[in-house]
């Protein structure tokens, strides 16, 4: 059985970006650049004035007239006297022969001339061109993840297209004779089935919103042909059916689509069925079915892969550390991952923590690892942890 650290080398090893592809900055949101953006004009590009009020060239002259009126969108010249202004709006050009805006609170107006009550220093008020950025600077380096406020900030450069790797497409297949969707009262032996809708929304929190579900029996032909129609996906994550029961059958069907085996097992608690293979470029994780080994599985394992295929540059898991509010025992030789809340870098452990079960999932803060060598952790020793829960 081979150790977390070696499975997640494997997996690293075994996984590429996926091809880069040009898309509508609209639909970018949560995509990685490939390349460095450049400026493809200063922004601003224009003398631009910053309040609502008048243009004039700043100097000794207090009482100015008026003579014309630049509003947003205005591209006008005027032949600009020292003793001449111009009114002027926020957002607007202003013209070549102005150097400063003062704001309209800051004069007295009488008539088509107004009065200044205290010169502003020179360039008050004018967005100086490529103030932001200059044109052929660089905007965003490569690898950047698309959020919000870049799509914001490239469209302001009048940029409506992006060059970012794609995203994978995933299909999850949910395997089990006594899953039974909410909405009826169970029928005996049945269980609510939580998997599927755990892991889209794990998938769709993190941006991967291409997501096909399937269920599916314990039957080896409909296993067969679910991961047959679940290979049309970039990656394909299964739920359950993949440990050494008679009716366990995803690993048959797996070898049945000719999907090469990587490793099947890790020594860890929990998720030890854990099952990684590949077909092509196409990654396939087994994951197990109990809910808290499904979760474990994929935000260690799932989720490295996909943030490597979609072009993230940061793949590493992002450990913290933490020390241990009290003592804490590994019985089982295995890499343990545990649930508990850390606050103020004290992690609490907590008591409930069995592969079936969600609870502690659901009530803590940070996933801790605990190594595999070490039997026995003191309360004050320092544990590493993965923040869960908290976005
Ligand atoms: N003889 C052995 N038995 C088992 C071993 C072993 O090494 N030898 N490993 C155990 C471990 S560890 C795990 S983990 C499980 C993994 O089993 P499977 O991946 O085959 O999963 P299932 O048997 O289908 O289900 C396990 C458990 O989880 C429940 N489940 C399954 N799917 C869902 C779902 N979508 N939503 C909610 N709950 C689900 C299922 O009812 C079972 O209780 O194998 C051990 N056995
Ligand atoms: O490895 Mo299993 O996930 O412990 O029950």
């Amino acid at each position: 059985m081979i150790s977390v650290s070696e499975a997640l080398a494997l997996i690293k090893t075994h996984t590429s970006q996926l091809p880069k592809v040009e898309i509508p900055l609209r639909d970018s949101y949560g995509c990685f650049l490939v390349e460095e953006q450049v400026a493809p004009i200063s922004s601003p590009s224009f003398r631009q004035s910053a309040m609502d009020g008048y243009a004039f060239r700043c100097g000794e002259i207090y009482e100015l007239e008026v003579i014309g009126e630049c509003k947003a969108g205005d591209a006008l010249e005027f032949d600009l006297q020292d003793n001449q202004a111009v009114r002027i709006f926020t957002g607007a050009r202003v013209p070549d022969q102005a150097d400063t805006v003062i704001m309209q609170e800051h004069v007295e107006v009488n008539g088509e001339k107004i009065s200044i009550q205290k010169m502003p220093e020179k360039t008050t008020n004018v967005r100086a061109i490529g103030e932001q950025v200059q044109v052929g600077e660089q905007l965003l380096p490569a690898g950047t993840k698309i959020t919000e406020s870049i799509i914001g900030f490239l469209a302001g450069f009048g940029i409506s297209e992006v060059l970012v790797f794609n995203k994978p497409k995933i299909t999850l297949i949910v395997t089990g004779n006594e899953l039974q969707e909410a909405g009826s009262p169970l029928k005996p032996g049945c269980i609510y089935e939580s998997n599927a809708i755990m892991l889209e929304s794990a998938l769709k929190s993190r941006g991967f919103d291409s997501v096909q579900i399937l269920k599916v029996a314990d039957d080896l032909e409909a296993t067969k042909k679910s991961v047959a129609q679940g290979l049309e996906a970039d990656v394909l994550l299964i739920s359950g059916g993949i440990s050494v029961g008679d009716y366990d059958f995803v690993n048959e069907a797996l070898q049945a689509n000719g999907v090469q085996e990587i490793f099947y097992k890790v020594n860890q608690k929990p998720g030890k069925p854990l099952w990684f293979g590949k077909k092509g470029g196409k990654l396939v994780f087994a994951l197990p079915g109990n809910p808290a080994s499904s979760l474990t599985c994929f935000l260690i394992y799932a989720l490295s892969a996909l943030k490597i295929m979609s072009g993230n540059p940061d793949v590493d898991l992002n450990f913290q550390t933490g020390v241990l509010k009290h003592r804490t025992f590994n019985k089982f030789g295995k890499t343990l991952f545990i649930l508990g809340t850390e606050k103020n870098g004290e992690v609490e452990i907590y008591p409930k923590q069995a592969s079936s079960m969600l609870i502690s999932y659901a009530l803590g803060n940070a996933l801790v690892l605990i190594p595999e060598n070490l039997e026995v952790l003191e309360a004050g020793e320092t544990v590493q942890f993965l923040a869960v829960n908290r976005n």
